[in-house]
């Protein structure tokens, strides 16, 4: 961390960002705003790391955005505790160990608040079964020393996985115990505590609302799922087979018995609706059948394309969650010309950084 991005900074860092991004909405008529900040270290769930090879030293390092230059990561408090016990004791179990440190060029760390972690070994070679006995006896060493770990070896078209590619969160939403399966590789939200606020947020927000929710970008099921109690049934879409196939197994788990979640991107289903395409993956799902009053999105960065934003626009409420203001700030234009902005939120998803997530309900006005 430089000077100024230390703990005792936060509030001020925080305070200014969401200055920097309250200007960007100052032009619609903002009536509730609720900011939520994260806490100020151990915040972040994943963490992906360069090797660097020294002799026979091995490092985690990162590279200065502005000058390039290589910096040593021995500790990382952005990171979980998890994360930081696993660098610590990974790098001395494999530095002596050609198999599993020669042309290892990458360490990918996620973990869960219910404390397990999978780790990704990156190379740049082929793998093969002797690495992959090599890779067993470090998870057991790893075990050993109490981390609930699961390894994964990356290569050119190549994935071991030594038992499973996912682990599984558990988040407390409102009294509520939810389990998540998060894939490696697949979209999961980075920061667990904001997320816990954004999934309260939304729960809290819709629960006078009445009808059926259509959501747009689901992921794992992480919207849907926690606010499914709030609605009389739920149709979800999500276009990467991972996320869809984690949301399945999230849906039983759960036990939530009023929603449905179907691979198709955001401009399928929006072909779908206006029925200008049929969809084999909608077989048996009659789309005019649902009632939805409500649809809630949350794109990826480049916001809503011009064709979803005029198909959002016909439902009566619309919940926005956006990682990138810019973005919100350009599909509001078009939104707020039928809809009023009701409430907003700012979550402190990655602190330190000018980033900042925010969440929107819009109510149609015409
Ligand atoms: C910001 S993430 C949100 C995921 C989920 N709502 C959550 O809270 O974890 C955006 C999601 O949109 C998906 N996605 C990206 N492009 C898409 C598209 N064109 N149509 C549908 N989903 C898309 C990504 O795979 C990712 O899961």
């Amino acid at each position: 961390m430089t000077n100024l991005v230390t703990p005792e900074n936060y509030q001020q860092l925080l305070d200014e960002k969401v200055t920097r991004t309250m200007a960007l909405f100052n032009q619609f008529d903002v009536k509730e705003l609720a900011i939520y900040p994260s806490p100020k270290t151990h915040y972040r769930m994943r963490a992906e790391f360069r090797i660097w090879h020294n002799g026979d030293d091995l490092h985690h390092i990162m590279f200065d955005k502005v000058n390039k230059k290589r910096i040593y990561i021995n500790d990382f408090p952005v990171a979980t505790k998890i994360i930081n016990q696993a660098m610590q004791l990974i790098v001395p179990l494999i530095k002596y160990n050609h198999l599993l440190r020669y042309k290892l060029f990458q360490i990918d760390y996620l973990s869960t608040l219910s404390n397990q972690l999978l780790i990704s070994l990156v190379y740049h070679k082929k793998l093969d079964d002797d690495w992959t006995t090599e890779a067993n006896k470090l998870r057991t060493e790893l075990i050993k020393k109490g981390l609930d770990v699961h390894i994964i070896g990356r290569a050119s078209n190549q994935k071991i996985c030594l038992e499973h590619d996912y682990i599984d969160e558990q988040l407390n939403i409102l009294g509520k115990k939810y389990t998540y399966r998060q894939v490696e590789n697949s979209f999961t939200q980075p920061n667990a505590t904001i997320n816990i606020a954004m999934l309260s947020w939304a729960i809290n927000a819709t629960k006078e609302f009445s009808g059926d929710l259509l959501e747009l970008y689901c992921g794992n099921g992480n919207f849907s799922i926690a606010l499914a109690q709030n609605f009389k049934r739920v149709l979800a879409t999500e276009i990467a087979k991972s996320s869809v196939k984690a949301a399945q197994y999230n849906i039983a788990v759960n036990k939530i018995e009023n929603l449905k979640i179907i691979r198709l991107s955001a401009e399928e289903l929006t072909q779908a609706i206006n029925n200008e395409r049929e969809f084999n993956r909608l077989k048996g799902i009659c789309l005019s059948d649902y009632q939805c009053n409500t649809v809630l999105v949350d794109p990826p960065r480049s916001g809503l394309d011009i064709n979803t934003l005029k198909m959002i626009a016909k439902y009566q409420n619309i919940i926005y969650i956006s990682c990138n203001p810019l973005t919100l700030q350009e599909n509001l234009n078009y939104l707020t010309q039928t809809h009023h902005i009701q409430k907003m939120a700012f979550f402190d998803q990655f602190p330190y950084t000018d980033h900042l997530e925010c969440a929107v309900v819009l109510y149609k006005t015409c």
